[in-house]
């Protein structure tokens, strides 16, 4: 049975915000910041095990997404270990990590778990945006949005609206949206 609320368990208030964005009116969302440590291993794996962990932690239903910017050339990489590269490099020069290469495709991926609560095995619903990584445009809000172009438009330079509409969390979010109206009764 889908529930009322979703307990979204995320320490980022931008992801936060674009939750609430994109879901408006078809559930209520509310907020846990807990640090949930991330394994290494494939998206899905990562996201089960932070879902599971998040469940035992609230002791109740969750939901967790984790995010990824897998670039083409380098065979996926650093996908879900992009907030370290992040890190380091900033907005403006993740886009030398392709310096090397002519292709500069990259996707963004979007994985949320919905787990019902301790010892239920979470539901995966991942989305995806093809684009492609640049020298930074657009206003450095949230995270490597100023560095992800998608049809000649970085994510940064693009209003929410337009954003959400076409974005990697959208695509994710609209699964986990049908699997709620099939899920209430
Ligand atoms: O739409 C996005 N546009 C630009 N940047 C983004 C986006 N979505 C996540 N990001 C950044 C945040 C973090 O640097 C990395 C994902 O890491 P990730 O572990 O999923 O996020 P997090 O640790 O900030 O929050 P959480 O507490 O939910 O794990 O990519
Ligand atoms: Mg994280």
């Amino acid at each position: 049975m889908a529930p009322k609320k979703l307990m979204f368990v995320t320490g980022n208030v931008n992801k936060l915000a674009e939750v609430r964005e994109i879901l408006g009116d078809v559930i209520e969302v509310e907020n846990r910041n807990v640090d949930l440590d991330e394994l290494q291993g494939t998206i899905e794996q990562i996201t089960k095990d932070k879902c599971k962990r998040a469940a035992e932690i609230l002791k109740g239903p969750v939901l967790v997404e984790d995010t990824c910017l897998a670039f083409k050339a380098m065979g996926e990489l650093p996908g879900p270990y992009i907030k370290w590269f992040l890190k380091e490099l900033g907005p403006d020069n993740l886009h030398k990590m392709l310096a090397g290469f002519d292709d500069k495709s990259a996707e963004a991926i979007c994985t949320f778990g919905y787990s019902e609560g301790p010892g239920h095995e979470p539901i995966i619903f991942q989305g995806r945006t093809e684009g492609k990584l640049v020298p930074a445009r657009g206003p450095p809000t949230f995270g490597w949005d100023p560095a992800f172009e998608v049809n000649g438009t970085t994510y940064a330079e693009m209003d929410k609206e337009e954003k959400n509409k076409i974005s990697h969390r959208s695509r994710a979010l609209a699964k986990l949206s049908n699997w709620l109206e099939e899920h209430t009764a």
